[in-house]
């Protein structure tokens, strides 16, 4: 399975400034007011301090009381002004997060079919899930908390210096090893995280394998060994937890025992300045008091850095999707008529080996090509390459002399349609279902659509195109639900159809109402079709025979017949022995 890609940090980075400076007067003010709130904030140590020194001289009872009332305002200005600093902050981080997510979708939306297929929807639904949560959460707790803290360090360690840059020196005495451990653990987390991160959608791809195919399980007695490969991912997700926990139990508890180590030393320190008199018993008082100050932002800061970790790590998951290649933006010119033609096409999953080993084939406008062939001949991958799904990496598919998979993606579905038996009926009105097809149709034309299918129930709705349809609204019937994936068809008007297996699934008396609704979708277009039972063959005007990835007959049915290769011997097999 292709993964999808990861973004580089200098791409992280590059988008956490863009998020970050997209509202640039809001990250202002935000930041205004945290100051503004730091500035009141260090004033209370610095008023203790004149408090000791005015009592030292022999200061009156009222100088210290107007001294204790300045502090008093202090506290509640900064109160005031963190509350509305934070209020801001978290609106602001709600908008990004919802830019962010809004920009995640359009760019899931864009990824090419075959990439999505190919990833797994394990590893594409951890990052819309925890991924994008995890960015979310950083955006909105994380960086609020290292902006006011790294505001509120900056000012209380600018303090200390104000009050004597000996005692400035002194304060600077933990941080060596908070810096040294910091850069030890955050060159190790980034990776750490980003495997915890992969092996969470390896866990989920595999509960969700087992869960969707819970029936095939049961049928084949698979549980045991559908248990022990879950087993082992949940053991890969332990061992990369683990590691990040490692890096944890280094980290914290160095970064903990240095918060003491400045407080000790400026109380030893300014007791030694003090008894020189170099500096003031308030001074030595206030720096204490700033330093005691700092371990609160100084830990919030740690503590919320192994969080950023997370959200670096999941934000360059999250951007990752965006690094996709997309899909082709449109071709220079239109493709000149609906005459397709494939040559010498060669294609391979996921670099395997080649399942389709030079195939040619024209088809003509109007035409009815049926593919028949053994189970694994490469029908459905020849099917991908002629609706543009997936492109040949030796050879050419084309429509009108365009290669298909340039066309741009909308115009590619205006020509040519797949259908498969998969009739997804998504959660909304049966018009929005409709409109997925032709956005400006009108509700006559969507009618009309319905009615040409033979999609009768739909006009006995009382709710008409307005009825809620999908998961939660109403449940529609298969051979329903195929039915509106038909009537999209006649409103999306594409002149190919490739028909994959579109009634396989259903049941006879399903498959016969589906077909006959297929056959008013039909008219007047090229069909190929994966012919499942043969008497599509028979009404086709061209039979082409896929085995082993290569075309070995083509022609019509009577043709093939009377040339009794290997279409004669499967037909005479289903249809019994031409009569003597
Ligand atoms: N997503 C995939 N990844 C890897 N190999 C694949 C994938 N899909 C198909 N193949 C392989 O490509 C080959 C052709 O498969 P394909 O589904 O096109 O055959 P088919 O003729 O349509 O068979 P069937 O009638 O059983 O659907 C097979 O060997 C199959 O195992």
């Amino acid at each position: 399975m292709n993964r999808l890609p990861v973004a580089d940090r200098p791409t992280v980075r590059r988008a956490a400034w863009a998020l970050m400076t997209y509202e640039k007067r809001a990250v202002a003010l935000i930041l205004a007011l945290h100051i503004a709130a730091a500035l009141a904030a260090i004033a209370a140590p610095a008023l203790v301090g004149q408090i000791v020194n005015e009592v030292n001289a022999g200061a009156t009872a009222d100088s210290v009381d107007r001294l204790a009332l300045l502090i008093g305002v202090c506290v509640v200005i900064q109160v005031i002004l963190g509350r509305y600093a934070q209020y801001f902050g978290h609106r602001f981080g709600e908008r990004s997060i919802a830019r962010l997510r809004e920009e995640f979708v359009s760019r899931t939306l864009a990824l090419p079919i075959s990439v999505v297929e190919r990833a797994g929807t394990g590893d594409l639904a951890t990052r819309s899930s925890v991924d994008v949560a995890n960015v979310g959460n950083t955006v909105r707790d994380v960086v609020p908390v290292v902006i006011i803290a790294s505001t509120q360090l900056i000012l209380l360690f600018g303090a200390v210096f104000v009050l004597h840059p000996l005692l400035g020196l002194v304060a600077l005495t933990g941080l060596p090893s908070i810096m040294l451990v910091s850069r030890w653990y955050l060159r190790r987390a980034t990776p750490a995280y980003l495997l915890e991160g992969a092996a969470s959608a390896e866990l989920t791809d595999e509960l969700t394998a087992t869960a969707e195919g819970a029936r095939t399980v049961e049928a084949l007695r698979l549980s045991g060994h559908r248990v022990e490969r879950g087993t082992d991912r949940i053991g890969r997700q332990w061992q990369t937890r683990r590691a990040t926990l490692a890096l944890r139990s280094v980290f914290f508890p160095v970064v903990e025992t240095s918060y003491a180590v400045p407080v000790a030393a400026i109380l030893l320190a300014g007791g030694f300045f003090y008894s020189r008199g170099m500096v003031t018993l308030g001074a030595v008082v206030a720096a204490a008091l700033y330093l005691q100050q700092a371990i609160e932002p100084l830990d919030r800061l740690l503590q919320w850095m192994e969080q950023a970790q997370r959200g670096i790590a999941s934000f360059s998951r999250v951007l990752g999707v965006g690094l996709v290649p997309p899909e082709p933006r449109g071709a220079e010119s239109a493709p000149s008529g609906q005459h397709l033609t494939v040559r010498g096409a060669r294609f391979a999953y996921g670099g395997g080996p080649d399942v389709l080993h030079g195939i040619d084939l024209d088809v003509r406008p109007g035409e009815r090509l049926a593919l028949v062939g053994p189970s694994g001949a490469g029908k459905s991958t020849l099917a991908r390459l002629l609706a543009g799904i997936d492109a040949p990496h030796a050879g050419s598919v084309r429509i009108g002399g365009l290669p298909v998979t340039d066309l741009e993606p909308a115009e590619r579905r205006r020509r040519i349609a797949l259908v498969t038996q998969e009739h997804h009926v998504f959660i909304g009105s049966l018009r929005d279902n409709l409109a997925f097809a032709a956005p400006g149709a009108s509700d006559e034309q969507m009618r009309a659509a319905l009615a040409a299918v033979g999609a009768d129930w739909a006009a006995d709705l009382p709710e008409g195109l307005d009825t809620e349809v999908g998961d939660g609204g109403r449940q529609l019937p298969a051979a329903d639900a195929q039915q509106l994936a038909l009537a999209r068809l006649v409103l999306a008007d594409p002149h190919t159809l490739i028909l994959d297996e579109a009634t396989a699934a259903l049941d006879p008396t399903t498959a016969r109402r589906t077909e006959r609704a297929l056959g008013a979708v039909l008219a007047g277009r090229t069909v190929i079709a994966i012919a499942h039972r043969l008497n599509t063959a028979h009404d086709a005007d061209r039979v082409a025979v896929l085995e082993g990835g290569r075309i070995t007959e083509l022609g019509s049915h009577d043709e093939l017949v009377r040339i009794g290769g290997a279409y004669a011997a499967l037909w005479h097999s289903w249809h019994g022995p031409a009569p003597a």
